[in-house]
């Protein structure tokens, strides 16, 4: 049977408080892990539509599950919610302009993720108990998406142990299937402790913290040159030591993020990191202590599911994007280099056109050539057979993190996307739910993927807990 139709149909006929609830949480943009009014907009449109609700998953506060239906598989949507920092910027106008100087925004288009994760759970539950279908969809509501793994914390602590199927998308420039590939990821503070003095009158009797910090630096430095050529190391100051350079720096912290390929790439990668780490606290007489803030695995793919995906997201098309949309879309790419613009194609292999806003389907055999971030959806496709959509949300070759993103975020080529891919995400529930081939075909990819890899171990250590306070340098 083909339930698209039907599916469809429940979409838009909730859209528009979905729509409503993206951009309220657009409106209110908290940075990892501080999601509380966020999280307490999503909680209110689950009770509103009657989803059985668990808060508080995983000792997370800002973490939700909600759950409908009956017996049956599980179909999991994931949502995330949270902004980035330092990103304020006005809705609806094609230049920086702040609401809050240094303010948070949403940067990654996750107001959008989160609604419209919710929209095809709603439409799938409504769908469900229309056709007296058994089976059951939850949707998860995941906090720190930006650095912060809670999703990794969620898979720990059992949340996903006995969904069948987890759903998800990012916003994008492309209407496409999300090719499977991410890079494994650890965030990890060092923190230096040295010996304060005069730095004029006793520096012999001082020992720099802020010295062990540096010298951290130009050894990872001469270390890129030996790793391989898909890890990234990137890192950040949290603490300096104080602003007085009269002062030897007693304390310091810099935080890393390590990412390689896979989980044993990055655990070695890991070790040599903190090698040089302990040098440079033996170069300075300093100690030093290293503490994993968050770690993520890379994404496992699923052909199956992306197959379906694929042939519901070609029989739906991109979203329809009228005059306007594309005339606010030229006034962004006006603030875009050619080069931002070129990268976003040569990502999807696919020829260069004028376009504004994407008008294709992305083949699924495409040349890609993708920049590669992180996510913690792939802790969840190590322990679920997972599938992602990317949705045309933004003007061809917007940057994402970026001032551009956040003012496109509630116009209405961002809700036409996010309404679109809600209808591909409960269509592709639909089609696993009823069809116990492809269900099998996605379990069986699944496990033999999972087993070709070893099995999987969480990328967190046991004794780290969900960072809560990191967004204040916790
Ligand atoms: N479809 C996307 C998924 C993730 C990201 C992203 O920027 N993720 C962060 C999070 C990193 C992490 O979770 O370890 C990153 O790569 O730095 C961007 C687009």
């Amino acid at each position: 049977m083909d339930n698209r139709n039907d599916l469809w149909r429940h979409v838009d006929a909730s859209k528009e408080r979905f729509i409503e609830l993206s951009d309220r949480v657009w409106a209110i943009p908290e940075v990892c892990y501080t999601e509380k009014r966020s999280v307490a907009e999503h909680v209110a449109e689950l009770r509103h539509q009657g989803f059985r609700i668990t808060e508080n998953v995983a000792d997370i506060p800002t973490a939700v599950i909600g759950e409908a239906g009956e017996g049956g598989p599980v179909i999991a949507f994931l949502g995330e919610y949270d902004a980035l920092p330092g990103l304020s910027q006005e809705s609806g106008v094609a230049r920086h302009s702040e609401i809050e100087a240094g303010g948070h925004g949403h940067g990654c288009g996750h107001n959008l993720l989160g609604s419209a994760a919710l929209l095809a759970a709603t439409a799938m539950k409504n769908w469900l108990a229309e056709n007296k279908l058994p089976g059951r969809v939850r949707y998860y509501g995941c906090p720190a998406e930006e650095g912060g793994a809670a999703k990794a914390f969620m898979v720990r602590a059992g949340a996903f142990k006995d969904a069948d199927i987890a759903i998800s998308w990012h916003p994008s420039s492309f209407w496409e299937v999300t090719p499977p590939l991410s890079l494994a990821n650890t965030r990890a503070d060092f923190i230096f402790t040295g010996r304060a003095s005069h730095a004029a009158a006793s520096p012999e009797l001082g020992r720099s913290a802020l010295d062990a910090v540096e010298l951290m630096s130009v050894g990872v430095n001469y270390m890129r040159e030996h790793m391989p050529s898909d890890a990234r190391v990137h890192y950040a100051l949290l603490d300096t030591g104080g602003i007085a350079p009269n002062v030897v720096q007693a304390h310091a912290r810099v935080r890393y993020s390590i990412r390689a390929r896979d989980l044993p790439g990055m655990l070695e990668l890991v070790g040599r990191v903190k090698k040089i780490a302990e040098g440079a606290a033996l170069m300075t007489e300093t100690t030093m202590e290293m503490k994993i803030v968050s770690a993520v695995s890379n994404v496992v793919g699923n052909g199956p599911l992306e197959q379906a995906l694929q042939g519901i997201m070609e029989d739906l098309g991109p979203p329809h994007f009228d005059d306007a949309d594309k005339e606010f879309a030229r006034q962004i790419r006006a603030t875009l280099s050619q080069k931002d613009i070129d990268a976003v194609w040569r990502a999807i292999g696919v020829p260069k056109t004028e376009a504004e806003l994407a008008d294709f389907t992305v083949p699924l055999d495409s040349p890609r050539n993708p920049a590669i971030g992180s996510t913690d959806v792939g802790d969840v496709s190590w322990v679920v057979p997972t599938v992602q959509a990317h949705a045309p949300t933004v003007a061809i070759g917007t940057p994402f993190h970026t001032w551009q993103v956040v003012a496109q975020g509630k116009m209405p080529a961002a809700h036409k996307a996010m309404v679109q891919v809600a209808k591909a995400m409960a269509a592709t529930g639909a089609a696993v739910l009823t069809d116990p081939q492809l269900m099998a075909a996605a379990k069986a990819d699944f496990q033999k993927r999972v087993a070709a890899d070893g099995g999987y171990t969480s990328p967190v250590p046991p004794e780290v807990q969900p960072p809560l306070t990191m967004s204040t340098g916790g």
